[in-house]
């Protein structure tokens, strides 16, 4: 959420915005990602001798998100960090950002879920088996995809504040009881996720055609398959949405 839209109020509307524009960049980043190959080596702890026990994409994203925090990145509930641990403080002054979620909303993560799911579910979808040696193109791509997806994802805990905020008897009821299936049964909204679905796959086919000049091109193929988009969506990135909307609920009241 940028600081305009979080001065203006927070509404249903503005979030659902965000994750509009959301899509933009993952469904970019996927279609970037899959001009390489899996590239296997690249997340395998046993090779590149000189990094220790680490993967090479280890490696790149826990030295992306330190540089990044040296320069004030992590500062907003929907940047969070995949290695969290020691990372190193920032050298320039912060930027004041408006407190409109409840202060233990920084702990709530996904990214343990998210990694797995993106290198064990999602690569083997949209990228061809297949080693051409760009490593470090590889793991600077996944780490867009990453990033991108986690934005997203965390961005769940404004549509909590906002749900909460509308309706604070009812939920607190839920959140009081410590009652995790009713949380998510008030917090899903079937119709918004089904046009959610339907909206990536269109983006999708259209931000990953082949563009030609050809007049009847039957060749222009996607770079990346639409359905695996939606089925990203449906399978993993709403879930994992509302998974992080129930335990930011879950603290509300702390
Ligand atoms: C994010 C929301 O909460 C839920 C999750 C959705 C999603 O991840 O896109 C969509 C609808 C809801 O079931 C929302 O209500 O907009």
């Amino acid at each position: 959420m940028d600081s305009t839209e979080e001065s203006k109020g927070l509404t249903l509307d503005a979030v659902r915005d965000a994750l509009i524009r959301d899509e933009d960049s993952i469904v970019f980043s996927l279609v970037e990602r899959a001009r390489f190959p899996r590239n296997a080596p690249a997340y395998d702890p046993s090779l590149f001798g000189g990094v220790g026990e680490r993967a090479l994409v280890d490696l790149y994203v826990r030295e992306a998100e330190a540089l990044r925090a040296k320069v004030g990145g992590y500062q907003l509930p929907e940047e969070v960090p995949f290695f969290p641990k020691d990372l190193p403080s920032p050298l320039t002054p912060l930027q004041k950002n408006p407190q409109v979620l409840h202060p233990t909303s920084a702990s709530v993560s996904v990214n343990e879920a998210i990694w797995k799911m993106y290198f064990n579910d999602l690569l083997p979808l949209f990228t061809v088996e297949g080693d051409d040696g760009n490593y470090a193109s590889t793991v600077a791509l996944d780490l867009v995809c990453l990033q991108a997806l986690s934005r997203r994802i965390h961005t769940g805990k404004y549509v909590a504040e906002v749900k909460f905020i509308d309706a604070p008897h009812d939920y607190g009821r839920a959140i009081q009881a410590k009652d995790r299936d009713t949380l998510m049964k008030m917090l899903t909204f079937a119709a918004v996720e089904q046009r959610v679905k339907s909206r990536v796959e269109k983006k999708a086919s259209i931000f990953a055609q082949n563009v030609t000049l050809d007049e009847c091109d039957d060749e222009a193929k996607c770079k990346i398959d639409p359905l695996v988009v939606s089925h990203l969506y449906d399978q993993w990135v709403m879930p994992l949405t509302k998974l992080v909307e129930v335990e930011y609920l879950l603290q509300r009241l702390d």
